[in-house]
């Protein structure tokens, strides 16, 4: 193949003239706005050629999720609807990085190493989010694509999760039907299909005692999320009674002190929606891939329902419903270290189901789900589904056939789940229906076990790279000295605190991560303190000391 510098400089439109070095990380390129436009140039060209590599659409998502409105990003998604594969996110670097002498040699490598012919015309399903500057980038990516005769597939403005949906759509029509409509209406219709079929438990006989609320508040982040929900909440009015907060039409600041991450991180009610005892709120983040509750109690507490919360209800759900059809299939849950430590036991001890730990970033915990027949992965902060393996569907549906009311349910779930990516939306209406089914309220569902108190704080330090983590990223390898000092403390000061306490460095930001958590309050800020300043000391912090 040839690469013309004027074609792929677009006549020096998209040239590289940055001293800044990007990095593809766990959720693909993130930055300031202003410094993007090339990249999302280069991104095209990179999808245009991974689309010939594989001969199939692949997807191009600008978003910068949670961040604050004046970042952007861009993530490339494979054929299946899952994140682009690890091999290539080094070529991504690379052509995010050439100088634009370089980049022609650059493009030319990867087309020998993945043996790419000029045969097969790419399909690149392009994607947005609300940002201001995701229409400036989305012209840049189309010229990318078509730049190397590509033909794209405009989505417009969607949820990151919609434009998962709609690649895996593009090459596998059995998946639904490949429009934001077909999107649309496979969730409304599954979930109203589900919530007539879902009659309360055993447990809860009786509809008229269900704790069941059909109101529900949704803070959308001032993002794209809200401009989803208001197509499909009317629809599903008869079911849930949604009220939208933070819609995205323009009058609230995207991600400011709203939305799934604000929620998680800061243990708070959303801005912007009413706050009332009693009330329940579903908080989705800026691109709606993420998903936590909240709920204030009827004496005035907040409480939090984060991902690990959902993933519990979930699993204790699908447990039911298997064993009431009768189907010996292999359920796991996937979390990652920052999972509280009481989830985890009341899924192992209580549940007996098994509990896999992967590395923080959705890949990892996606690709451990495989190995199970039915795979449930979270991350605490609320981004997370459940795959079905092909002979686990297999199964389902063959059961569905017969008058197993569990069997048909479970063949609804399975459609009413986005198996793609973590979907918000579809993740919330999965919760709404268990809720339901099982005639819960938020209490109920609270109950199930209680949080460990636990607190995650941030160290700047000079040099992040130098961490080095084993163990799903639970032990810290290098610097040397810090994980042998992190256990003194453990075995000594906090031997009874029933204490946890990891650290790693992040892959989305400059900076490193420690967690702690404790039996008290009181334990888990001294020991984020404590950890903290052994990461400065040991690790070369800058900035003040913690
Ligand atoms: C503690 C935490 O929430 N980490 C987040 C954050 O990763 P870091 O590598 O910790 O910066 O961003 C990731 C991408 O959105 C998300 O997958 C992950 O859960
Ligand atoms: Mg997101």
């Amino acid at each position: 193949m040839e690469f013309r510098s004027d074609v792929i400089t677009c006549s020096g439109k998209y040239s590289n003239n940055q001293q800044k070095l990007f990095s593809y990380g766990t959720a693909g390129f993130r930055t300031k706005a202003d410094d993007l436009e090339t990249v999302l140039f280069r991104m095209g060209l990179l999808a245009a050629l991974r689309s010939k590599a594989k001969k199939a659409h692949i997807g191009l998502m600008i978003t910068a999720s949670h961040n604050p409105a004046c970042d952007n990003g861009v993530k490339l998604v494979d054929p299946y609807g899952e994140m682009m594969v690890e091999s290539w996110e080094a070529h991504a670097t690379h052509v995010a990085n050439a100088s634009d002498d370089e980049l022609a040699g650059v493009l030319h490598c990867i087309v020998t190493e993945e043996h790419i012919t000029a045969d097969h015309t790419a399909q690149v399903v392009i994607g947005r989010d609300t940002r201001p500057s995701s229409n400036t980038l989305h012209a840049a990516a189309v010229s990318g694509v078509e730049a190397l005769g590509g033909k794209v597939v405009d989505c417009g403005v969607v949820t990151t999760p919609l434009l998962h949906y709609r690649v895996r759509c593009a090459n596998d029509p059995s998946y639904g039907v490949a429009s934001n409509e077909g999107y649309t209406d496979k969730l409304v219709e599954t979930f109203l299909k589900l919530q007539s079929c879902a009659q309360p438990a055993t447990s809860c006989a009786q509809p008229a005692t269900s704790c069941y609320c059909q109101d529900l508040l949704f803070d959308g982040a001032n993002g794209v999320g809200g401009l989803q929900m208001a197509i499909m909440a009317p629809r599903i009015s008869q079911a849930l009674k949604l009220t939208i907060h933070n819609g995205g039409e323009g009058q609230g600041v995207l991600n400011y002190r709203c939305g799934a991450d604000f929620v998680k991180v800061s243990q708070s009610w959303p801005s912007g929606v009413p706050a009332t005892p009693g009330s329940r709120c579903v908080s989705v983040d800026g691109d709606a891939d993420r998903v936590v509750y909240s709920y204030i109690d009827e004496l005035g507490a907040y409480h939090l329902m984060d991902g690990d919360k959902i993933a519990t209800l979930v699993v204790g759900f699908l447990q039911e419903q298997l064993s009431e059809a009768g189907l010996a299939l292999r359920l796991g849950l996937v979390q990652t270290a920052y999972a509280n430590g009481a989830s985890t036991a009341y899924v192992n001890d209580s549940l007996k189901v098994p509990v896999g730990f992967a590395k923080t970033g959705v890949k990892h915990l996606h690709h451990m789900a495989l190995s199970f027949d039915i795979g449930v992965y979270f991350e605490a902060n609320g981004h997370g589904t459940v795959i079905f393996s092909d002979s686990a569907s297999a199964a389902i549906k063959e059961a569905a056939s017969t008058d197993s009311p569990a069997a048909r349910r479970l063949a609804a779930v399975k459609d009413l789940i986005n198996e793609t990516v973590g979907d918000a939306i579809s993740d919330l209406l999965l919760v709404e229906v268990i809720l339901r089914h099982r005639g819960w309220g938020m209490r109920d569902w609270d109950a199930q076990y209680h949080d460990m108190p636990n607190k995650l704080v941030t160290v700047r330090v000079a040099d992040r790279s130098v961490f080095e983590t084993t163990d799903a990223e639970r032990r810290c390898t290098q610097p040397a000295a810090l994980q042998p000092a992190i256990d003194d403390l453990l075995s000594t000061s906090f031997l009874h605190a029933r204490a946890r306490t990891f650290v790693r460095p992040s892959g989305t930001e400059d900076l490193v991560r420690v967690y702690a958590e404790a039996a008290t309050q009181s334990h888990v800020e001294e020991l984020a303190l404590q950890v903290s300043r052994l990461v400065f000391d040991l690790a070369g912090g800058v900035g003040e000391r913690p």
